[in-house]
């Protein structure tokens, strides 16, 4: 039997909610084998982002080599990065190791407001990485700063997911997260042709700390085990969904999902 296997680059999240920890825990929960290479620890729980401390960009080189060297990935992600030589170095790593399948959450800003990204670096994400992307995974805010567009309406999330096609992201998912829809959750794919939608309710709750990361980790793992990417994407939303329905009320501000429930509640979504 083939064991698959998926690779998170992104932050550590000391509370366990989003980045590294987030990403490991979905991979473990859908059965694939989870790496992960760091690129910033964090000091951060369910208040908010307490220190950011970015790692070097060689320390962040020699993990995604060692990682290449012995323990090849099927699919791989990447969250918060932080800077533009961190950037660089990512997208260097995807070119010289041929990983494909490589999943770009376009982390910048946590839900309390602090930085996870440098802003000069969106334009090293979009010359470097975007064009290399199989799937970016932005949430309407990061869609607005990658396109410059305001997204106010479903025909502009369209246009945003088209624009994103154009700067060379092989696919899109632009989540819905933060749209304006008092009832419904709805991710829109676009594969460059045609466009579809993921609709799930949506929950009066104030603990969506890692939804974002959660939902690209589980993408992520249904490709990493080859499936299609409409229904990594259709598992994806129910194992969010899941997570968010069955929330886990730790930590007294926004708190994290619960990755467990997808599989071991048996909710149906
Ligand atoms: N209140 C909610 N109820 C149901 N689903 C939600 C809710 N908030 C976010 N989601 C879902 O969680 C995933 C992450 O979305 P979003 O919050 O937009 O991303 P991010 O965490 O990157 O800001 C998407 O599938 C989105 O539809
Ligand atoms: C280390 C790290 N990475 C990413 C996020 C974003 O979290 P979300 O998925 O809620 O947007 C975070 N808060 N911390």
């Amino acid at each position: 039997m083939t064991t698959f296997k998926a690779l998170t680059i992104a932050g550590s999240d000391s509370g366990g909610g989003a980045g590294i920890q987030a990403d490991l825990k979905t991979f473990q929960e859908l059965g694939v084998y989870g790496m992960s290479a760091l690129t910033a620890i964090t000091a951060q729980n369910t208040l908010g982002v307490q220190g950011v401390y970015p790692l070097s960009v060689e320390a962040v080189k020699e993990q995604m080599k060692s990682i290449a060297d012995d323990l090849s990935p099927h699919a791989l992600k990447t969250g918060m990065l932080f800077n533009a030589e961190i950037i660089s170095a990512v997208a260097d790593a995807v070119r010289i190791y041929s990983w494909e399948k490589l999943i770009v959450d376009p982390v910048m800003i946590a839900k309390g407001g602090v930085s996870l990204l440098q802003q000069e670096s969106v334009q090293a994400l979009i010359e470097k990485l975007i064009p290399l992307s199989y799937v970016i995974t932005p949430n309407i805010p990061e869609a607005e700063v990658l396109t410059g567009m305001k997204i106010v309406t479903d025909e502009g999330v369209r246009k945003a997911a088209m624009s994103l096609h154009n700067m060379g992201a092989k696919h899109v998912v632009i989540k819905g997260g933060h749209a304006a829809h008092p009832d419904e959750a709805v991710d829109v794919l676009f594969d460059g042709t045609d466009f579809f939608e993921f609709s799930s309710p949506r929950f009066q709750t104030e603990n969506t700390h890692g939804t974002g990361c959660t939902f690209a980790a589980a993408i992520t793992s249904e490709l990493a085990k080859g499936q299609s990417l409409y229904d990594s994407v259709k598992t994806a939303k129910a194992f969010i969904t899941a997570a968010i329905k069955n929330e886990l009320g730790i930590g007294s501000g926004h708190g994290p999902t619960n990755h467990w429930a997808y599989k071991r509640t048996g909710v149906s979504v």
